[in-house]
This record gives C-alpha cells, sequence and structure tokens, in this order.
C-alpha cells in the first residue's frame, strides 16, 4: 500500500467536495480528492444539470403548443431521444469543469476509487493510505427507496436511471410529490408521456400552500394527475405494465420513478472506525459542520440538511476556514433560498409564513403582491404568480415566490437577507421598467403603504405643509 501525507483529504467529487478542493488547493494547501464513481457527483450527472436541460427541452414544446400573446399553438413533433440526446450535452459541455484534468492541472491529487476509514487519521482508496491532518466527508446522497411490499420485484426508475431513457414512457407514475417527483413530473407531461403523481401527504408539503397551489393548478391543467393522500401499498407487475395499489385503488401505468426522498451516502465509508457518528439524516455534526471526529468536517448533503448544490458549495466555503485558517466558522441556514425548477417556479428563503407565524405570533407582518398587476407579466401574457414577504420589525425574515422566473427573483432576497436588509433597503431601489423583478419593489412598497396613505398624521403634515408653501 502506498502512503500519502496531506493536509486535507476529501472524500466525494460532486458540488461540495470539488468547491473545497478547488479553493483549498489555491489557497495553497496539500489536496487529495477521492471519488468513487463518476467526477461531479449527482448534480452534474443524475441531479440538477439533467433535470433542467429535460425541463429546458419540456418548456420549449410546451410554448410551442400553447402559443400566446396572438400566435397560435402548434403540436410539436417530439423525439424523446434527442431530448435526452440534449440532456447529455448539457452534461458532457459542463464536465470539463468537474473533470480529473482540471482537478489535477490546479494541483489536486486525485484518486479515483472508493475511500473509507482505516481509522481516525487514515483513509484507505484504491490501494493508498492517506494520512491527512483534516478530513471532508462530501460523499452526498442517494435515492431512499421505500419499503413498499413488492417493489423490489418491479423494474423501477430513480433519478441515476431516468436520464438513460431512450423512449418516451407512455404512463409515466411517479413515487412522491417532491421537488424530484414534480419537476419531473412537468418535464414528461410537457414531452407527451401521461403523468401520475402519487403522493402520501400533500404535493410540495414543504412549501407555502398558497403558493404550490399556483404551481400544482398549472401542472393539472397541462394534464398531470396528481394524486395525493395516497400511500402506496404494494406495487405488482413488470415492464411495461405496472400497478400501485393505494387505498385509493389501483393505479396503472408503463414506468414508475420512485423520488421519495434521499438518504445520505455514508455506507462505504467505515465510520464507526474513525469514531464519527452519524443521526439516520446523516453524519452527527455541530454547527461549524464539524463531526464527532474533530479532524473530520461534513459538505453538503451527508450533513443531513438541507439537500441542495448550493448549500453544498457553501459548506466548502464554511470548513475551509477552520481546515486552511484554523479559524472558527459557522453554517447558518436562515439565508438560504431553494427553488423548484416547475413552470412556474417555486422559490422559498427563510420561513414560510405559517412557520414564521408560529416562531413570531403577531409581530408577523406580510407584504404581498400578484403577478398579475406587473406590467411585464401582462405584456408577455404568465400573470399568474404570486410574492411574499415576511417582516418582522421592518427586516424581511422570510420570501415566498411563486410565478416565472421565481429562482431568479428570489436572489434580490437571498442578499437582503444573508446582510439583514430593511424592507426600506429594498423599496429604496429603483427597478427597471418593465421588468419582473418590480414585483420585489411593489412588496416592500405594499408594505410601507398602510404606513403611508392610510396615516392621518402624513395627510395632516400634506394638508399644514400646502397651506404654508408659496
Ligand atoms: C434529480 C435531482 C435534481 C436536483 N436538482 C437540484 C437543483 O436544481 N438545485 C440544487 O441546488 N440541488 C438539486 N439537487 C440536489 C443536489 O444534486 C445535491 O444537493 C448535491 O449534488 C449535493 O452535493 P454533495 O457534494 O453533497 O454530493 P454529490 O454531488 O452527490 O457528490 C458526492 C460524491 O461522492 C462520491 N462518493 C460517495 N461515497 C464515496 C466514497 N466512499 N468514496 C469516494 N467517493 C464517494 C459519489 O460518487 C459522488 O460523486 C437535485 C438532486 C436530484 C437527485
Ligand atoms: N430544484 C431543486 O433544488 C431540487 C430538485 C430536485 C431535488 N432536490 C433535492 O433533492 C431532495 C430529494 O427530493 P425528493 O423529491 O426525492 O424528496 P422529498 O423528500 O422532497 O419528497 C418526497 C415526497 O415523497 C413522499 N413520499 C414518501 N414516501 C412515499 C410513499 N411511500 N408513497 C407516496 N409518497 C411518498 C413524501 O411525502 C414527500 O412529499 C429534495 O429535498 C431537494 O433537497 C432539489
Amino acid at each position: 500500500m502506498a502512503r500519502i501525507r496531506t493536509d486535507l483529504c476529501i472524500l466525494g467529487a460532486g458540488s461540495g467536495g470539488l468547491s473545497l478542493a478547488a479553493g483549498a488547493v489555491q489557497m495553497g494547501a496539500r489536496v487529495v480528492l477521492v471519488e468513487g464513481h463518476r467526477m461531479g457527483g449527482d448534480c452534474l450527472n443524475y441531479g440538477c444539470v439533467p433535470s433542467k436541460a429535460l425541463l429546458a427541452a419540456a418548456k420549449q414544446a410546451q410554448s410551442m403548443r400553447q402559443g400566446g400573446c396572438g400566435i397560435p399553438g402548434v403540436e410539436p413533433q417530439i423525439d424523446y431521444a434527442a431530448a435526452m440526446d440534449h440532456v447529455q450535452a448539457a452534461i458532457a459541455t459542463i464536465a470539463p469543469h468537474d473533470s480529473v484534468e482540471r482537478f489535477e492541472g490546479l494541483g489536486v491529487r486525485v484518486i479515483q476509487a472508493w475511500g473509507r476509514f482505516l481509522n481516525p487519521r487514515e483513509v484507505e482508496a484504491g490501494g493508498h493510505v492517506i494520512r491527512a491532518r483534516r478530513f471532508v466527508i462530501a460523499t452526498g446522497s442517494r435515492p431512499a427507496i421505500p419499503p413498499i411490499p413488492g417493489l423490489d420485484t418491479v423494474p423501477y426508475l430513480t433519478n441515476e436511471t431516468l436520464f438513460d431513457l431512450r423512449e418516451r414512457p407512455g404512463h409515466l407514475l411517479i413515487l412522491g410529490g417532491g421537488p424530484i417527483g414534480m419537476e419531473m413530473a412537468q418535464a414528461h407531461r410537457r414531452l407527451g408521456a401521461e403523468v401520475t403523481v402519487i403522493e402520501a401527504d400533500r404535493a410540495l408539503n414543504r412549501e407555502d400552500p398558497e403558493l404550490a397551489a399556483i404551481v400544482l393548478d398549472r401542472l393539472r391543467a397541462e394534464g398531470v394527475t396528481v394524486i395525493e393522500g395516497a400511500r402506496a401499498d404494494r406495487v405488482t407487475g413488470e415492464a411495461g405494465a405496472i400497478t400501485v395499489e393505494t387505498a385509493q385503488g389501483p393505479i396503472r401505468g408503463t414506468h414508475l420513478l420512485v423520488a421519495t426522498g434521499r438518504m445520505p451516502a455514508l455506507d462505504r465509508l467505515n465510520l464507526a472506525a474513525a469514531g464519527i457518528e452519524t443521526t439516520h439524516a446523516g453524519v452527527k455534526v455541530g454547527p461549524d459542520l464539524r463531526s464527532t471526529n474533530r479532524r473530520v468536517y461534513v459538505t453538503g448533503d451527508a450533513a443531513g440538511g438541507m439537500q441542495f448544490t448550493h448549500v453544498a458549495g457553501y459548506h466548502a466555503g464554511v470548513v475551509i476556514r477552520p481546515i486552511l485558517l484554523g479559524l472558527p466558522a459557522r453554517a447558518g441556514t436562515a439565508h438560504i433560498p431553494r427553488v423548484t425548477y416547475t413552470d412556474p417556479e417555486l422559490a422559498q428563503i427563510g420561513p414560510t409564513e405559517a412557520e414564521a407565524r408560529a416562531t413570531h405570533g403577531p409581530r408577523l407582518e406580510i407584504a404581498r403582491f400578484a403577478f398579475s398587476g406587473n406590467d411585464r407579466a401582462i405584456a408577455t401574457g404568465r400573470t399568474e404568480g404570486l410574492i411574499k414577504v415576511m417582516v418582522v420589525r421592518g427586516r424581511p425574515i422570510g420570501v415566498s415566490i411563486a410565478g416565472e422566473g421565481a429562482g431568479d427573483l428570489i436572489g434580490l432576497w437571498a442578499l437582503a437577507l444573508a446582510n439583514g436588509l430593511k424592507m426600506a433597503d429594498i423599496a429604496k431601489m429603483v427597478a427597471p421598467y418593465p421588468t419582473l423583478g418590480e414585483v420585489s419593489k411593489r412588496a416592500a412598497g405594499a408594505y410601507f403603504s398602510p404606513r403611508l396613505f392610510e396615516n392621518p398624521w402624513v395627510k395632516r403634515a400634506v394638508r399644514i405643509t400646502q397651506r404654508l408653501l408659496p
């Protein structure tokens, strides 16, 4: 076994591991990066990139089908394999950025093998024993497959196999109405498949119900069947003919996508040998993302919190401080946005209205503005949408947006929450006309207008001043 001594050994070359490796090596640390499968991890190969590329193909099809602004729709000719080629081309275009060659070029030593702890200070990977001052577990997550009787007897898809399909499913059943389920439901419906989502609870149940309804109404109008409150009791059938039994009756389709959540990918790591404790959600970490082994930090999905690429990247920026410079660090969550890339999109940062109400009670004020009052939305015929801002003592603490471009619109509020800006700061902003971005300013306006327009003191001051002015 070859022995390697290094400053930092990172397990997993996905969103978190790659950001950390690139940052650490460029700041002067010796870095070993261990990846057992594909560079780029889930986001590039089986997650964000393929799902957004497929959604883009689906949006193209839908805009032809739907027409609008006086242009009649035409039924598009859909070549599902060509749409999947577009997906693979998007992955291939981004892949060099995440490649072994690029990282070796930066000075990172990349080992392409699965890593596992031998003891609290050493990892074995591909015939090497790596002794590092600090380790980072950045091994991500994988689909959590529920123990539904019969599921293991039928061929089912997950996000790891869906994007390999070359033929469009005739009728795609989707188990789980979370972000993966709803994004893939809309993509497949728009590409011409029949789609039924089977959700045990409420679809998009982490989101504000009023805003989730805007998205779900649209999906249903496009022909996606969403069955809520339906737990799958049993699955039977074979390739091309699959039945999901629920208390609401049997639901039949040709393909089944399981999208019922994700579990941390920790099983290969031999964590017990390193004294690293876990919870059901992931590695047990403190607010500084340090595990129960003080030499080992955790980033991204493996840390058991929010499962997003930008969170993995943010974690990389947090742990690099103590690892390289011995400085204290703390990972927050209050300023982290999330977006579901359905059309319309659904974006959230901080607490929803119900969550904020539970914490802040009567101190909570809600500022709202509907997209139907935005001139750009009217001009482009996309008026479905709403922004809600949760405000406590003049500061936004949470924002929910459903509507076209919600994922981009939430960026302004991510800046506001990260920097403790006030509603007055948003109101000061001059937004270009006509843009969807004006909805943020109008929400701030909605917060201040009762204070300004329904205030007798303001009216009195204006009357007095008008009398005195020459
Ligand atoms: C369908 C889908 C769509 C998504 N869309 C979005 C989106 O639009 N926006 C968003 O922000 N997030 C999205 N996500 C979530 C996002 O992909 C993850 O949050 C992100 O990839 C997590 O990054 P990570 O670094 O923790 O893990 P990953 O990126 O998954 O990387 C982990 C890496 O570790 C490797 N590994 C595992 N065990 C070992 C080991 N023992 N030794 C060596 N290597 C190991 C794996 O092979 C993998 O390459 C999506 C996820 C899915 C499934
Ligand atoms: N746009 C994005 O940023 C994006 C997109 C996709 C995924 N992701 C990430 O990946 C994570 C996982 O996504 P997901 O959609 O798989 O998980 P999820 O946990 O968000 O949703 C899973 C859904 O499946 C339901 N469910 C669970 N067991 C069921 C059963 N037996 N029968 C019927 N329904 C059942 C749950 O009630 C839940 O609504 C997300 O939480 C998110 O962090 C992000």
